[in-house]
């Protein structure tokens, strides 16, 4: 039996052919509702040994005349589809010579329009007219998250949830689409299994790939999430080579090197997230102490999203007051501790799975500095210039982030020690990346 989705429509609808499934087989709704969009013809495949065809053959999509003889198990005519900015059904004209068109732009399924998203260009949203693509890999739960902080923003015209589960990707799409006149926004939602299918992206954020569990290490993913980025990563770049892309999966160093080899992307448009997860987590524990609220501490965390993470004291502060005037050092640094092992707190007190609000809203805050352009410095694991005496190696530093990614590194005047645990943090990266290297 196989499952045939949306993807295996418009491949069909590319190649104008019909879709021919087995008796076994079994067509998605969204499938079905992508055939009647496209008018693409579902149809029996004949009896005989090429009835079942293997699961990814290009025979199930061979082109079959549209009054083929065979048994039709739904034809479903409907006007002829016409892609955004194709001038006939079967692509653009181009004169000889010129470069080949990016991908088409795939109108998102009728049936979210029909249970009430809105259309685009049709209301504008709350920033004046939302624009551009948001491309999430993985509707994991930081996927999910990231989505949701994404359109509460209603700065996109539209965001992508792509998930190996299509179903999955389409079900939150359309559940966080419900949410439009909650949240206020008008962004456009859409769930689809394959990054080609979600089309090209402004900013693609990677959380794809296995979390941990109680009891590892984040390298421990390392090799079943390499191949997982990777393959995204290059996916993404032949998909959106514009895009700026943002890494969260673990472990996170090692991940985000692995992406901006694998996508061939310049390194200022491969970010890792993880300096603002941190910050936030020091931020947070040390109001839980009482410091002061959260919002109003200033710090940054550098290094490595582990056991390398360097959070400076001498830049941390409360109302213009170093943290050091407010706590003792033992209480300091059993903060910075804490933070440290945050997100292996939060893997034991789940039992199954990793933290995902902190991680969604962290990467969600990444990408709107991005598209707004602001100009913020967040630390973020870039790939280092040679600023703090580092080079050649990704790691966590503070970063101005503007519409095309890292515009520059941002050099902190650390004391010595906190110089040297940075270069201690990026040998061990060093290391790690290394290591990935030579099994991958
Ligand atoms: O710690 C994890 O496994 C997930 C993430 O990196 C986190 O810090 O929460």
């Amino acid at each position: 039996m196989r499952v045939w989705g949306a993807a295996d429509v418009d491949a069909a609808a590319d190649e104008g052919a019909t879709l021919r499934v087995g008796p076994d087989d079994l067509v998605t709704p969204l499938a079905r509702e992508r055939a009647r969009e496209l008018g693409v013809e579902i149809a029996a495949s004949p009896p005989g040994p090429a009835a079942a065809p293997a699961e990814g053959s290009p025979a199930v999509r061979a082109a079959v005349p549209r009054d083929s003889a065979a048994r039709r198990v739904e034809v479903t005519p409907s006007a002829p589809h016409r892609r955004p900015g194709s001038s006939t059904a079967s692509g653009p004209a181009r004169a000889p010579g010129t470069e080949a068109p990016p991908p088409p732009v795939r109108p998102p399924s009728g049936a979210l329009y029909r249970r009430g998203a809105p259309l685009p260009g049709t209301v504008p949203g709350r920033s004046g007219g939302a624009t551009g693509r948001a491309v999430v890999v993985g509707a994991g739960h930081v996927g999910m998250i990231t989505a949701l902080r994404l359109a509460d923003a209603d700065v996109f015209a539209e965001i992508v949830l792509v998930d190996v589960d299509e179903g999955r990707a389409a079900g939150i799409a359309l559940d966080l689409t419900h949410t439009a006149a909650l949240g206020g926004f008008t962004t456009r939602i859409r769930g689809v299994g394959t990054v080609e299918e979600a089309g090209p992206a402004d900013y693609a954020v990677i959380t794809a790939g296995k979390a941990r569990q109680p009891g590892m290490s984040r390298s421990d993913l390392v090799s079943v999430n390499a191949a997982i980025v990777g393959d995204v990563a290059g996916r993404i770049a032949r998909t959106s080579p514009g895009a700026v892309i943002v890494v969260v999966t673990n472990p996170l160093d090692e991940m985000t090197h692995h992406a901006w080899k694998s996508s061939g992307l310049p390194p200022e448009r491969v970010i890792g997230m993880a300096g603002v997860l941190d910050t936030a987590r020091f931020k947070s524990l040390a109001a839980l102490e009482g410091l002061a609220r959260a919002d109003r501490i200033e710090a940054v965390a550098l290094g490595s999203h582990g056991d390398a993470m360097v959070i400076p004291l001498s830049q941390a502060s409360a109302g213009g007051r170093p943290l050091s005037e407010s706590a003792d050092p033992a209480g300091l640094h059993a903060i910075v501790d804490r933070t440290r092992a945050s997100g292996a707190e939060v893997v034991g007190l789940l039992r199954s799975g990793s933290a995902f609000m902190a991680p969604g809203t962290s990467t969600a805050r990444m990408v709107l500095a991005m598209v707004r352009d602001s100009g913020e410095v967040m630390p973020a694991t870039v790939l280092a210039d040679g600023s703090y005496g580092l080079r050649d190696v990704y790691i966590g530093l503070p970063a101005r982030l503007g519409r095309g990614g890292v515009r520059e590194i941002v050099e902190l005047d650390l004391r010595p020690d906190e110089l040297d645990a940075l270069h201690a943090a990026a040998k061990e990266i060093r290391e790690r990346v290394d290591a990935l290297a030579a099994v991958a």
